[in-house]
């Protein structure tokens, strides 16, 4: 590729860049009064005084999948404020988990989440940035770990509990299961991040018709919207689809070395964040060479494999 080809796209980055720059009136719309970033761990002990469930993590070193588990079931699994703060904790030994492959995202008794605790979100009604600062950082971390991830959607998946499935890589969802990103209906744009997510994964104009109709998917439709990736059979009781979901995540994205995996998609998330051309291919470069003339290749180089 000529010299003047590859560095095309990245012009138009910085055309594109330029777009960016919101007329002032917009902007000061959207962000009302300019405030200091918000401290997290400041907001992590207020947090964690709304009690509730849990989020309970599995992490089996052998096949390299972890599963955590939303556990409100009383509540269909919505998140309290000390579930949001476990779910950052377990994100943070996810983060440096070296034999780690994929990660399932799951409710306890085939529900996947409700969204907010609605008990918690009326006690914190004062509290919504901060809580919002939060989730923007837990979810922005589960989105970027360095691991395949998936979040397997049953029973009711609304508002937040829509939000939190786009923070994973791909989306598995029964058969008669529910998603739905009624927050408008709430009153209330996005609190934990999907406007953004949506807007990179389908574009404004998908994002837009998801988030102003507040509509509620079947399997069926959020498949044909491009947001479910799978759609689990009509026979399965909700604790095999947990099994089914895992299976599903091993086969397909998780069958090969821990550290190729981890580093493919860590240069993916580099690739999505860095917007910039020349910097995302040094980064590309610098994992090729790692495992060029590694044991891997030399492994798959001895076995002569048939690619059929
Ligand atoms: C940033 C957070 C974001 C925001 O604030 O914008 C949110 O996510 S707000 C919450 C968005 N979610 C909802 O508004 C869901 C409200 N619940 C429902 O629509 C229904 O419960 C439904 C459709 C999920 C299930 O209806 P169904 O008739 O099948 O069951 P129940 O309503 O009897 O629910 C069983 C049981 O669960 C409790 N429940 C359900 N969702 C929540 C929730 N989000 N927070 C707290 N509790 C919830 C429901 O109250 C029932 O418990 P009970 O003690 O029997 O009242």
């Amino acid at each position: 590729m000529s010299a003047l080809a590859s560095i095309v796209p990245y012009l138009g980055l910085t055309a594109f860049r330029r777009l960016l720059t919101l007329p002032k009136a917009l902007a000061a719309r959207l962000m009302g009064s300019t405030s200091s970033e918000p401290n997290l761990q400041t907001i992590r002990e207020e947090l964690e005084k709304f009690e509730g469930g849990s989020i309970d993590l599995e992490m089996d070193d052998q096949s390299g999948i972890a599963i955590m588990m939303l556990n409100n079931p009383r509540r269909l699994n919505s998140l309290t404020g000390k579930m949001m703060v476990e779910m950052a904790n377990h994100i943070t030994v996810l983060e440096k988990w070296s034999a780690g492959k994929g990660l399932v995202l799951a409710g306890v008794s085939g529900n996947f989440c409700s969204g907010g605790d609605l008990t918690f979100v009326r006690k914190a009604l004062h509290y919504g940035e901060e809580m919002a600062a939060f989730q923007h950082d837990t979810l922005t971390r589960l989105l970027n770990l360095p691991l395949v991830s998936v979040a397997l959607l049953q029973g009711h998946t609304l508002g937040g509990g829509a939000e939190l499935c786009t923070a994973c890589d791909f989306r598995v969802m029964s058969s008669s299961a529910r998603v739905g990103f009624v927050q408008i209906k709430m009153g209330l744009p996005t609190g934990w991040g999907a406007t953004t997510r949506l807007v990179r994964l389908f574009g404004r104009q998908k994002a837009l018709a998801l988030l102003t109709s507040g509509k509620v998917f079947s399997a069926e439709e959020a498949q044909n919207e491009g947001l479910v990736d799978h759609i689990l059979s009509y026979a399965l009781h909700p604790e095999e689809e947990l099994s089914v979901c895992k299976n599903w995540l091993a086969s397909n994205y998780c069958q090969y070395d821990a550290d190729l995996t981890q580093t493919v998609k860590a240069s993916v998330v580099h690739c999505d964040i860095s917007g910039d051309l020349v910097d995302s291919l040094k980064v590309e470069r610098k994992a090729f060479g790692k495992f060029w003339g590694g044991p891997a290749q030399k492994a798959a180089l001895d076995a002569k494999i048939k690619h059929k």
